[in-house]
């Protein structure tokens, strides 16, 4: 069997949270000269003989970073070498992203509501409103063996409407945590991630994480919301990679995973 249609059956799951690598940025720095580097095949490689356990893609319709080639290019590596790492690819499901997820057949789409041209992803779905879209798509990524995540807002009471979708995970959408790390709001609004985290197990979803994650945000957050089976990290984790090399970046937010299971220290 292709490993890449069967998406819970062939993950490797880890007690603890797993670490998707989004290689987005490295895309963007390669696309502003014509001579393929740094080349995003060789950072997917690089984090994932680190550890990472998945390799995470944006393709935008712009192409502004990540190509229609780099997706098909990364399935065909990942197929290739690494079967047992989950490949995730984000995107509006009513732009580009089926076309890839019908091609690919990624073990996990992300539905985020973006729209073309979008700086960067800034919010959620909205339920019920965008439920009667959102319902074939799931359900056609689940005929297609992928595993479907809908980018939310930290909102507790959205987590059964999400799972009466059908979908099977959330992704929580961090930017606001990540804003108010470091200012008097922080406790309430990790407190209120933590709360949407146990509605979205309560209710039988998965919990995935990301947008703006970095390595001194990660560790409380992750010791404070239960469950998260996956964070997702691009923009520091690649700004930090360009200080600190692939491998030594990707240990550091492993470290970071990791040092939330263990006892907090002052
Ligand atoms: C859904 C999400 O939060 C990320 O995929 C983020 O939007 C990355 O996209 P950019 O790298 O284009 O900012
Ligand atoms: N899903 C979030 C993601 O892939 C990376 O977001 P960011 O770390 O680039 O903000």
């Amino acid at each position: 069997m292709n490993p890449l249609m069967a998406p819970e059956a062939v993950y490797v799951g880890h007690a603890t949270t797993a670490l998707s690598v989004n290689i987005n940025k490295v895309a963007l720095l390669r696309n502003t000269r014509h001579l393929g580097i740094p080349s995003v095949l060789r950072a997917a490689e690089q984090v994932l003989q680190a550890g990472a356990q998945g390799i995470t893609v944006h393709p935008r319709p712009d192409e502004r970073h990540i190509r229609g080639t780099d997706v098909h290019e990364l399935a065909a590596m990942l197929k290739r070498d690494w079967p047992a790492v989950e490949y995730n690819i984000e995107g509006n499901p009513l732009h580009n992203l089926m076309e890839f997820v019908r091609m690919v057949r990624p073990h996990q789409a992300t539905f985020v509501p973006d729209t073309v041209g979008q700086f960067t992803s800034d919010h959620g779905w909205v339920l019920p409103a965008d439920a009667a879209v959102l319902k074939p798509l799931i359900d056609e990524c689940h005929a297609l063996g992928v595993r479907v995540s809908l980018f939310m807002d930290p909102l507790p009471e959205a987590m059964a409407l999400v799972r009466e979708l059908g979908a099977d995970r959330v992704e929580l959408y961090t930017e606001t945590y990540a804003s108010a790390m470091g200012t008097p709001d922080e406790q309430a609004v990790r407190a209120q991630f933590a709360a949407t985290a146990r509605a979205a197990l309560a209710a039988g979803l998965g919990v995935n994480a990301g947008h703006d994650l970095n390595r001194e945000n990660l560790t409380p957050f992750l010791r404070e919301v239960p469950g998260v089976a996956e964070v997702s990290i691009g923009h520091a984790l690649i700004a930090d990679a360009l200080e600190m090399g692939y491998a030594q970046t990707t240990r550091e937010y492993l470290r970071c995973i990791h040092a939330a299971q263990g006892p907090a220290t002052a």
